[in-house]
């Protein structure tokens, strides 16, 4: 049992973990929309948002001299991902580019990213980070992440004021739930290719 006997450090860990990364999530919330001119829709993105908070474990490679993907590259569903790592470095981002550069947080840092619905509702302002997890060496890797998205059935619509003849609209609006089904669905037809693509070009309208 990891929570709270057995292992204080572990639920101490989650909690100094909480608090600044819900702070942070909706400061990063309240960024974007003022930035983009839309924080009149705030309130409702924040009444309508659901938290999955993960410890993550990654077992240390089978072989130390060569790297070893802990995670395969995939874009994350949600709005935005906060992750921190506990031990080891292994997190890579993929460039506009394609290329692949490793991240290197210092210990008390985050890193945000944002996921594929939140491009969709921002109508393509905010890119989708592709990401994956390389490990090497002969040790674990720990990691944290606080994943925010919205309830199952929140329509997924860009504001009007995002949407002109410059930037038309994207995709269509589509419920949470749907941009679920399409990825269970991929899932179940295509070996885990989902993971790879953008699964939110289901709805796309341009
Ligand atoms: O462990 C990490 O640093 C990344 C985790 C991640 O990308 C995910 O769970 O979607
Ligand atoms: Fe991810």
């Amino acid at each position: 049992m990891l929570w709270p006997e057995g292992r204080p450090s572990f639920s101490e860990n989650v909690e100094l973990f909480t608090k600044p990364v819900f702070e942070l999530e909706s400061l990063v919330k309240r960024i974007v929309l003022e930035s983009l001119g839309v924080d009149k829709y705030l309130d409702e993105l924040k009444d309508s948002a659901g938290y999955n908070l993960r410890v993550m474990r990654y077992g240390k490679p089978l072989n130390v001299d060569t790297d070893e993907l802990g995670l395969v590259p995939h874009f994350d569903k949600n709005f935005i991902t906060i992750l921190h790592q506990l031990q080891g470095d292994g997190l890579e981002l993929e460039t506009k580019d394609g290329e692949w550069i490793k991240i290197k947080p210092s210990p008390g840092s985050f890193i945000v990213l944002f996921g594929e619905s939140f491009h969709a509702w921002t109508n393509g302002r905010l890119r989708p980070a592709r990401h994956r997890v390389v490990m090497n060496g002969d040790q674990p890797r720990y990691s944290m992440g606080l994943f925010s998205d919205v309830r199952e059935d929140f329509l997924v619509k860009a504001p009007e004021e995002l949407v002109d003849e410059e930037h038309p609209l994207l995709f269509k609006p589509f419920k949470f739930k749907e941009l679920i089904s399409e990825i269970e669905k991929e899932a179940s037809t295509k070996e885990a290719s989902t993971r790879f693509k953008l699964c939110v070009s289901a709805f796309r309208n341009v």
